[in-house]
């Protein structure tokens, strides 16, 4: 039987975008990816990221997070997950534990704090861009990550030519586009989130910049699929929309699930601010887990 046979989890979303909330705090477990693919395929606890509590490890953080996408693999961001778990950690009559400031959580790329606006909006520090080539990763040496290039041949989109690439603590690559609408997320978005130029493979942005403050944006995600937002692919499209000049160092991110707010501070930090929603709770059924080492 799955140590996570019978753990409770919080069903929730940020702009829609699908986050389970995982508490592991105080076991050794590990979930495998196995283990996430099982938990995405129930209805009940479906995600487009799994975010996993566990104890803290650098002093002075409140919880290390684990992320994972519905394909099971493995990511060190996601805005809107953070938010949710910033949620549970400070609302959640069972998850959460009393905290006299605000929370800094942590993942494999780096440590993100946390401020609570209001009940149910959270401000989430998701730190500096990363924007040399080797850090993102990319394949080829550029010595500037403002305009790549990638493939566009086995897409139905040879207009698709120069994206940005930005990682947030997880790899981003942004099209500037005339209409966010037009593309098909579902044809397109694989063909680039696998192009080899693309070590660790990316989220895939489609950038409509509407205004000096104001962009329409919609996500291919790596390892999930088109999802209703993603709070790491709306900071580094500000990020990159920034630099080339498009807008200032705040905007308004309009995705199909709603807005968020993210300013590039002048320290280099860049904060997105936006909503959570809890749907449900449940409790994981040990039936899930047959064969899901
Ligand atoms: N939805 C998230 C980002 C999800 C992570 C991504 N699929 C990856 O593999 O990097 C967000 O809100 O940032």
């Amino acid at each position: 039987m799955s140590a996570l046979s019978n753990s409770r989890f919080l069903k929730m979303n940020g702009l829609g975008n699908e986050i389970t909330v995982l508490d592991l705090r105080g076991s050794l477990h590990r979930v495998s990816p196995a283990e996430a693919r099982a938990i995405a395929a129930d209805p009940r606890s479906r995600f487009d990221q799994l975010m996993v509590l566990h104890d803290p490890v650098t002093p002075g953080t409140d919880a290390y997070m684990r992320i994972y996408n519905t394909d099971g693999s493995e990511s060190g961001a996601c805005g809107n997950g953070t938010r949710c778990v910033a949620w549970a950690m400070t609302v959640d009559p069972v998850m959460s534990r009393p905290v006299d400031r605000d929370l800094v959580l942590e993942t494999k790329a780096g440590l993100l704090p946390v401020e609570r606006v209001s009940d149910r909006v959270f401000t989430v520090d998701m730190g500096p861009p990363r924007l040399a080539w080797n850090d993102i990763p990319l394949r080829d040496p550029y010595p500037d990550t403002r305009t790549i290039a990638l493939d566009t041949r086995l897409t139905n989109a040879p207009e698709l030519q120069g994206p940005s690439a930005v990682s947030m603590g997880n790899p981003h690559v942004i099209f500037w586009v005339e209409d966010a609408l037009a593309y098909d997320l579902g044809a397109i978005g694989p063909v680039f989130e696998h192009d080899p130029a693309l070590p660790e493979r990316a989220n895939i942005s489609f950038a409509q910049v509407t205004g000096p403050e104001h962009i329409v944006l919609r996500v291919w995600e790596r390892g999930a699929g088109a999802t209703r937002a993603c709070g790491s692919a709306a900071c580094a499209t500000l990020v990159a929309a920034a630099r080339k000049g498009l807008t200032g160092r705040r905007a308004v991110v309009a995705l199909p699930g709603g807005d968020l707010v993210i300013e590039w501070r002048a320290d280099n930090h860049v904060l997105m601010t936006g909503p959570t929603e809890l749907e449900h709770e449940g409790i994981l059924s040990p039936a899930l887990f047959t064969g899901a080492a």
